[in-house]
């Protein structure tokens, strides 16, 4: 670990694999590891999915402002922040100035399969949808949040992405 470590904020769509590659880079590299979403979880007591039925979208995107910002942020933390994180506020910014981001990229019908083997109903945007209406919500949204996660430091294809190649990034 470099001596001028920065905080790593993963940055990408949801099921691109943000939490499982930061809890596994963060075990390879012995950094401590936080996950935005289950910070929110844990502050609020209730699923996001809960979150939002109950105070809506606006109130959770203020919310996940807020904890992102009040992190207790060791140097060498490896944080993975939710979905939306990037594409509100100046959370995008906020992060770029504050530490190394990395955009993990996967194309629409990959996130496609990760999604669908997953528990949907648990990603709030993405209950009650079949699954051709998965792919298009994926397909647009993805294109409107690019923006957002191509600010990134680093920007890596996950298709072809291997543990070593992370780390060698975050230095
Ligand atoms: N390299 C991989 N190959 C195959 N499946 C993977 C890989 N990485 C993650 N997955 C699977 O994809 C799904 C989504 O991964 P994960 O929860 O890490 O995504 P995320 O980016 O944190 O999503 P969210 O924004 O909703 O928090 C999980 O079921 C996970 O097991
Ligand atoms: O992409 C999104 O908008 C979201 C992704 C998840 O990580 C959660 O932060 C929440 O379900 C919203
Ligand atoms: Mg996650």
């Amino acid at each position: 670990m470099s001596d001028n470590s920065k905080p790593v904020f993963l940055v990408g769509f949801m099921g691109s694999g943000k939490t499982t590659w930061g809890r596994k880079l963060a075990a390879k590299t012995k950094r401590p590891f936080i996950d935005l979403d289950d910070e929110i979880v844990s502050a609020t007591g209730m699923a996001i999915t809960d979150y939002f039925a109950l105070h809506g979208e606006a109130a959770f995107r203020e919310l996940e402002r807020d904890k992102l910002k009040s992190l207790s942020l060791d140097r060498h933390a490896i944080v993975s922040t939710g979905g939306g994180t990037p594409c509100y506020f100046d959370n995008m910014a906020w992060m770029n100035q504050t530490g190394t981001t990395v955009y993990l990229y996967l194309p629409p019908k990959a996130l496609w399969d990760r999604l669908m083997q997953t528990d949907i109903a648990a990603r709030p945007a993405l209950r009650g949808l079949s699954g051709d209406e998965l792919l298009a919500y994926i397909t647009t949204k993805l294109e409107e949040r690019t923006p957002y996660y191509e600010q990134a430091t680093h920007q890596v294809n996950q298709l072809s992405l291997q543990l070593a190649d992370l780390i060698r990034l975050i230095g």
